[in-house]
């Protein structure tokens, strides 16, 4: 492979891209986040296809036994075999309803989807979709920026994504005079989203993967995928998604108020989940979490939509506020509303009715230490991952490791993701113990006490060394309390007006349990959460496009 004068090679996979200063912007650290991407559409549209092939097949069977019928009960296997020569049918074509199994039986086509990259820089992640994502129609790429479009180009030509290369769009694309599998647009990402917001030109995924904060995009990416789509998205802007240094930029653009305690990762993606759901319920739309996932400096998170009126009120009661406390960080969930179901007896069916919820949950201070009590969100309060979804990802990865350069840490992320319990909020045993002034517990220690304490634990791949739990802050904060009863503290050192001493001066309700607990060693236990990926080589700073017309602004740190 010959690299031009003026050019690096940079490799993903099997893609390569020609990189030349103040082009288009790469951030090789981004190859997680393009490496699980490729998964998780891989799985998704698998999915999709099995239910669709699955749904075809009733279908066959249903025309086969109305043909039985109407023929008076011959079997259609009798009938196919006086048909000696099956006519070719085109791939996609069904058998005519009126002739079912008569003369022909069609295979199934599989059912290739189409991928909008809404900002998508050198093309390096349209070219991987192209070329590791087998159910792929095709993808369209787009840039603001006219020097990344011709980086695209060159990128797509560079791989053999040219249209001359054989592909099933080849001869549709070269009418409209664009690039074999990879269709290149050049404007801005929401005006082509909303041109594909009628039902008949939605397209099956969306890919927002932009500097900083997605929020712009999220209105028009909800309206343009199509039912049972997946929109993928990017935040980068954890600065405000993940400390309260700009409280009122995240109600701008996520609808709600970040988290200041060690869990306000997993609040990020709260949030971001949020605004999806809210902009979503506009249009009669609901999402479902499939994986959501903090990573480093960005958030990244995979989401299905759909259409149901009775899903879309089902987000009031996914939907929630939290009272954090400013000391000893327990959390305290105010649900927006709730949910009532109530028999029609006349008709038998089951109403739903949606109602609003009580409060305050938790009054004035903080019960467990007597500090102020902050509030955060609304955010959503449902599941972060679809399990079922988060396992395939991980068989997908676990036997496909040789094509993905970071299959380590998609290993470890995505067991640990797997595992999580589906509920607010991690804490970390050493964070814990620093509020009560004690030794720390080790993890096993802290996991085999709440197990016996009948409360469940899981890890959270939001941080290491963290545990989520189905006890309350006071139940958890019972277990150190007889933890400091078994490894006392020199009290002298806790000011009788500390949160600390408010919270020893509590006895616990019953005495904690530290033995191991058999269920304390989960398989992520085992597996080395890989969190940060190894420096690749080359790797530096990227550099965003200068030429062209660009919304520029600063360009983001890795931190931000
Ligand atoms: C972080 S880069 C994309 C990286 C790419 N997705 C990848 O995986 O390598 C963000 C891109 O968004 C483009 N951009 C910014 N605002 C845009 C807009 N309103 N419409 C389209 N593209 C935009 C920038 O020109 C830049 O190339
Ligand atoms: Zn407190």
């Amino acid at each position: 492979m010959s690299v031009p004068e003026g050019f690096k090679l940079y490799t993903e996979n099997n893609s390569h891209i020609l990189l030349s200063s103040n082009e288009a912007f790469l951030n090789p650290v981004q190859e997680f986040n393009r490496d699980l991407s490729v998964a998780c559409i891989n799985v998704w549209s698998d999915e999709l296809n099995k239910g669709m092939e699955a749904r075809w097949r009733k279908g066959q069977e249903r025309k086969a036994a109305r043909a039985k019928e109407s023929d008076g009960g011959e079997p259609a296997q009798k009938r196919q075999k006086e048909n000696t020569k099956e006519p070719e049918v085109a791939e996609g074509v069904e058998t005519p309803a009126q002739e079912p199994t008569k003369s022909y039986r069609p295979s199934y086509s599989p059912y290739r989807g189409v991928i909008l990259e809404a900002l998508s820089a050198t093309g390096l992640r349209s070219i991987r979709y192209a070329k590791e994502i087998p159910l792929v129609k095709y993808v369209i790429a787009n840039d603001l920026s006219s020097a990344a479009t011709a980086a695209m180009k060159r990128n797509i030509e560079f791989n053999g994504l040219s249209p001359e290369t054989p592909s099933e769009a080849a001869d549709e694309v070269k009418k409209s005079k664009s690039y074999g599998k990879i269709r290149v647009n050049e404007g801005d990402a929401c005006t082509l989203m909303y041109h594909h917001r009628l039902e008949r030109d939605r397209v099956d995924v969306v890919d927002l993967d932009p500097y900083g904060t997605a929020a712009p995009f999220i209105d028009a990416a909800v309206q343009c995928v199509k039912d049972g789509g997946l929109l993928c998205v990017t935040c980068t802007d954890l600065s405000v998604l993940a400390t309260n240094n700009y409280p009122e930029k995240c109600l701008s653009n996520y609808g709600g108020v970040p988290v200041k305690a060690e869990y306000c990762h997993e609040a990020a993606l709260r949030l971001v989940l949020h605004t999806v759901s809210t902009s979503a319920s506009r249009y009669g739309r609901y999402i479902e979490p499939l994986l959501s996932l903090s990573i480093d400096f960005y958030v990244r998170l995979f989401i299905r939509v759909n259409t149901s009126p009775i899903q879309v009120k089902r987000a009031l009661t996914k939907t929630s506020t939290y009272y954090i406390c400013t000391s000893c960080q327990s959390f305290y969930e105010q649900p927006l509303g709730r949910v009532v179901e109530k028999k029609n007896e006349s008709s038998g069916n089951v109403d739903y009715i949606f109602k609003t919820q009580p409060g305050p949950t938790v009054e004035g201070k903080c019960p467990e230490c007597e500090s102020v009590l902050h509030v955060a969100g609304p955010m959503w309060s449902g599941n972060l991952h679809d399990t079922e979804f988060v396992s395939k990802v991980l068989e997908h990865a676990e036997n496909k490791a040789s094509q993905y350069g970071t299959a380590a840490r998609m290993k470890g992320m995505l067991t640990v993701a797997k595992e999580e319990l589906h509920a607010p909020f991690y804490f970390t045993p050493s964070r814990v113990a620093s509020f009560f002034h004690c030794q720390t517990p080790s993890l096993d220690d802290t996991a085999s006490a709440l197990l016996h304490a009948g409360h469940k634990v899981s890890r959270s791949h939001a941080c290491a060394g963290s545990l989520k739990t189905s006890a309350t802050r006071a139940e958890l904060h019972d277990i150190y309390r007889s933890w400091v009863k078994k490894h006392p503290i020199n009290t002298k050192n806790v000011s009788e007006r500390s949160p600390a001493h408010r919270l020893l001066a509590k006895e616990p309700k019953s005495e904690a349990n530290f033995k191991h607990h058999p269920d304390s060693v989960t398989a992520s236990a085992n597996v080395k959460l890989v969190r940060y990926q190894e420096t690749p080589k080359g790797w530096g700073p990227g550099t965003r496009a200068v030429a062209g017309t660009n919304n520029s602004g600063k360009r983001k740190r890795n931190d931000e």
